[in-house]
């Protein structure tokens, strides 16, 4: 083992005087010539090629440099041994990266290939306009000869891809209003936006988790679904009526939703919107990979079911003129002097306007269903009806684990069968039960009494004024919305039977 060292040490020394020597003998070119000629051999017998990414490219920066580093971050997080960590602006997160002169094995495709951060000191600049910084760092990638052809493109691809997801999912997401109105910004912008921070996921709303999985899944489709909407030739969008009583979670559910696909919001005041034109122009303004949302629908214009308003049993048909894409219909004057028609919300949601970008959700909430023109609820445009109800048990139970840290064993058995009693006939909404527990979050036996007590009024209180079915027979708030939607949908059916083929609405609804 020792002469090992000892050959090792006296080669190392060899070399070492040689290079010493060429440096002082050899003027710099010729020097550089060889050792450009060394190198030639060296990658002529070497089974690698390697590709540099430098971090400054001429005077820009290179948009891979940014790219692979941002890539590698998710992979050094758990490999590297010495990372660097870096916060970006408007972000909360850390992202890791490769300390300088570190490397790291990642594989693509079952290829393995290893990326090196090469720092090197930058040789002292002359005067230069815009000095570049002392070090000069890039990336370099060791790929198999063999390799190459196979995956470069697609790898650096990939890598663009990933990095464009990670840089969005770190930014903050940004929640985007049109309360200036009609005017633009100094960058001809229409929305104003501000971080949007709300701490909603659907890990703490509170409701019945198998229909919450059925959202998230659907929600998860949509954002894959690149290649389904373009076989399909679907714009790639999609729409979500949140619909129910006043603090069911309708705007929390539009928080996690966006917090669950990384998306920014925008916020839609329709009465700040004074023409169609101008709902396009918002329109042609948000962004991919965004929520626009539309709440309190109902009292945003005048939307109401036209069967309704007209008075008539005549059902009108979907292709009014009023009504009907890009059609003339003149609005009525609303109010505060908007113009704005059912055709130019209609046609905002699934006309030609609706395909201008793509990668969008479409959020309406409200909380009476019934009011709503039955051509706005249609598949296509509102996709997905989302019941958001009072609080039901499993609800009830979400509610508990996040406002007093209880799971179901720590609250006395007797205690829960009668909250399970209880619950429907209480008709409490959820942000209700959040009040009853956060009054007495300090004194969590406190609270699960109180909040049994009020669950037993409420539900005494609903018999007696015959709001429950059984009573005197009526229906419950709850079966009362059902009825109203299913209505809504019914007439839609009628004139759909008439026009077109029938389309299935039943699978869109999501009840309870
Ligand atoms: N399903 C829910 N899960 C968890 N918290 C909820 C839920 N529903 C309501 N809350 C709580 O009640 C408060 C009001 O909820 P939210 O604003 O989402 O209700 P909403 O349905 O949008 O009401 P409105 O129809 O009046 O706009 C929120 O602070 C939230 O914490
Ligand atoms: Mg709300």
């Amino acid at each position: 083992m020792k002469e090992y060292w000892t050959s090792l040490a006296s080669l190392l020394g060899v070399l070492a005087f040689c290079q010493s020597l060429i440096q002082s003998i050899f003027p710099p070119e010729l020097r550089f010539a060889f050792l450009k000629f060394f190198n030639r051999i060296f990658h002529l017998f070497s089974s690698y090629c390697y590709f540099d990414i430098t971090e400054i490219d001429g005077v820009n920066t290179n948009e891979l440099y940014n790219a692979v580093q941002l890539y590698l971050s998710s992979s050094v997080s758990i490999a590297g041994n010495r990372l660097s960590l870096t916060r970006a602006v408007n972000s909360s997160s850390i992202t890791f990266g490769l300390s300088n002169n570190d490397s790291i094995v990642d594989t693509f495709d079952n290829v393995t290939v290893l990326w090196e951060h090469v720092v090197t000191q930058r040789q002292t600049q002359t005067f230069a306009w815009r000095p570049l910084p002392e070090e000069k760092r890039g990336f370099t990638l060791r790929i198999k000869k063999r390799d190459k052809a196979l995956i470069l493109t697609s790898y650096l691809d990939y890598i663009m891809e990933r990095a464009s997801e990670i840089r969005r999912k770190n930014q903050d997401r940004l929640l985007y209003t049109n309360s200036r109105g009609g005017s633009l910004d100094s960058r001809g912008h229409p929305w104003e936006s501000v971080p949007f921070k709300h701490p909603s996921t659907f890990e703490t709303l509170a409701m019945d988790p198998i229909k919450k999985q059925k959202i998230m899944d659907d929600l998860k489709d949509f954002a894959e679904g690149q290649m389904f909407y373009q076989k399909t030739g679907r714009a790639w969008k999609r729409g979500y009526l949140l619909y129910g009583p006043p603090g069911t979670g309708k705007s929390s559910m539009i928080a996690a939703m966006a917090n669950h696909l990384g998306y920014d919001i925008y916020d839609l005041e329709l009465t700040e919107v004074h023409s169609n034109s101008e709902l396009r122009k918002l329109l042609m303004k948000t962004s991919s990979k965004s929520i626009i949302v539309i709440e309190d629908i109902d009292c945003s214009i005048n939307l109401t079911n036209r069967k309704k308003s007209s008075g008539s049993n005549a059902t009108r048909s979907y292709y009014d003129l009023e009504t009907r894409p890009g059609g003339t219909g003149s609005g009525e004057e609303s109010g505060n002097g908007n113009t704005i028609t059912l055709s130019g919300l209609l046609n905002f949601t699934d006309g030609l306007w609706s395909c201008c970008g793509s990668e969008r959700i479409f959020v309406f909430t409200t909380n009476h269903i019934e009011k709503l023109d039955p051509a706005l609820l249609r598949s296509g445009r509102m996709d997905m009806h989302i019941h958001m109800s009072y609080c039901d048990f499993p609800s009830l139970k979400i509610l508990l684990r996040n406002y007093l840290g209880y799971e179901e064993e720590d609250v006395e058995e007797d205690v829960l069968k009668e909250m399970e009693r209880v619950v429907e006939k209480a008709e409490m909404t959820p942000a209700d039960v959040s009040e009853a527990l956060i009054k007495n979050r300090r004194d969590k036996e406190r609270a699960v009494r109180e909040l049994l007590e009020d669950l037993k009024s409420r539900g005494e209180g609903n018999v007696k004024d015959g709001k429950l079915r059984g009573q005197s027979g009526n229906l419950t708030e709850l079966e009362i919305v059902e009825e109203e939607e299913k209505r809504a949908i019914d007439s839609q059916n009628e004139e759909d039977d008439s026009d077109e083929e029938e389309i299935e609405v039943e699978d869109n609804i999501c009840k309870d």
